[in-house]
């Protein structure tokens, strides 16, 4: 069916072409399930994988925003239904040399395919890039497997396995966990971005794996050669990258874990994060935010990682003109009118935005992995030198 709008998800703006393909493993709630975006051999004419790739997403989308299911799946299957990522599903991957590595972490409500635009011009400019989907109840929606004698159905009511699901498991969908009414809302958020901040470190374990030439078993039966990944990434060179709620699980996995050497956090959402954490993260941060969404006491907990020893390397802008929703790929896939309302797009355009967000984020991630490419020309990007950016904050800080 066609769409309402004309918006389309910007391709990637660097040499490679971009593949992408989907892991998991193991089976359970537990496992580690990832989409990978590599730099692939070209094929012009190969099937662009579904934006949102299966319906019950929709469905844990109209739960996140308290819609009625049946009615904004059909709404948002109008409008959202037949969007292409700009990546080839499961494209031959294009050794040439190691790859830097990136574990991206997506907001809450969201899951692992709608920061595209972001991780395939990453992957475009040479990275390797594994976008998690978080089994915490953050998601809108994820699933996972049980073995079909797991699901302690009753023998005789057990259900016709899925034919196409693999080797006899059962899929399960969990869906967005909203806030009880009365719920504190911290002790949630807290035990939700320590799981986060331990897949996005389960996640670099597989890519090690993978890496080292293991023959890991994925539970997707894709039509991607997994083992094509041996010796295909810069294990010296890895970053950990997330939006909103995602901003604060960089945090808590770059103190979990030295192998991310830094971090890039967009329009992060500081609250999840215990007090005690900012003087334990040592490599270097990126605040990338939005003009919209800030708030002094938010700011504030960024702060927190200035003041300790490597502030120098602790650098903050904001995109004037952007809202919070400009990061993930819904900012180019409506309207202006729909956008604005729904506050999906800014002032700015958002291909503007999604440039500076980039380009900003390769000068920072040229600088401190050491790469030896041409990022460093959007130097002055890190500084909020442009027309759109400004250093710091806008926000009115505490003083
Ligand atoms: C509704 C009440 N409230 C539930 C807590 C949701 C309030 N909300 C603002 C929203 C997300 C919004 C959105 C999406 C998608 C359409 C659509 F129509 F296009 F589908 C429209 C409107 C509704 C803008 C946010 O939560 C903002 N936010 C996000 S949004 C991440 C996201 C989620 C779903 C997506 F499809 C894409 C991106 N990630 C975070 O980590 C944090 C926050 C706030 C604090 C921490």
């Amino acid at each position: 069916m066609g769409n309402s709008n004309s918006g389309r998800i910007p391709p990637g703006n660097g040499p490679s072409a971009v593949g992408c393909s989907d892991f998991m493993m193991d089976h359970t709630i537990g496992g580690t399930f990832f989409r990978l975006y590599y730099p692939c051999v070209e094929d012009e004419k190969a099937e662009k994988p579904d934006w949102i790739p299966r319906k019950e997403y929709l469905y844990g989308l109209a739960d996140f925003m308290q819609f009625n299911r049946s009615l904004s799946e059909k709404i948002f299957n109008y409008l959202f239904g037949s969007y292409k990522i700009p990546a080839v599903m499961n494209a031959p991957y294009k050794q040439n040399g190691k790859y830097p590595v990136i574990v991206f972490s997506h907001g809450l409500g969201a899951f692992r395919t709608l920061y595209s635009a972001i991780c395939v011009e990453l992957a475009s400019q040479g990275f390797i890039v594994a976008a998690v989907e978080h089994r915490d109840e953050s998601a809108s929606a994820t699933f996972f497997f049980e073995k079909t004698d797991e699901t302690g159905e009753k023998k005789t009511t057990m259900p016709k396995p899925d034919p196409t699901a693999p080797d006899n498991l059962t899929e399960k969908w969990m869906y967005y966990r909203a806030l009880k009414p009365g719920e504190a809302e911290f002790p949630l958020r807290n035990k939700q971005v320590k799981k986060r901040g331990d897949e996005c470190i389960a996640a670099l374990d597989r890519l090690i794996e993978m890496n080292s030439g293991k023959k890991l078993e994925n539970v997707l039966q894709t039509k991607f050669d997994w083992t094509t990944l041996e010796n295909s990434m810069d294990l010296c060179r890895i970053a950990v990258m997330g939006h909103s709620f995602g901003g604060a699980t960089v945090i808590e996995a770059l103190c979990k874990e030295v192998k991310f050497k830094c971090g890039i956090a967009l329009d992060a959402w500081m609250f999840p994060l215990d007090d005690e954490i900012y003087v334990r993260v040592k490599q270097p941060v990126f605040f990338i935010n939005s003009e919209k969404f800030q708030w002094a006491g938010n700011i504030m907990r960024m702060r927190k990682l200035e003041t300790s020893s490597t502030s120098m390397q602790r650098k903050m802008i904001t995109i004037m003109g952007t809202v919070h929703q400009s990061f993930p790929d819904f900012t180019f896939l409506t309207g202006c009118w729909i956008g604005k309302i729904l506050k999906l797009k800014g002032e700015l355009d958002p291909q503007v935005g999604i440039d500076l967000c980039n380009k900003a984020s390769l000068a920072f991630l040229q600088r401190h992995l050491g790469i030896e490419k041409d990022f460093n020309q959007w130097d002055n990007l890190i500084e909020g030198k442009d027309v759109n950016l400004i250093p710091g904050t806008n926000v009115k800080e505490i003083s």
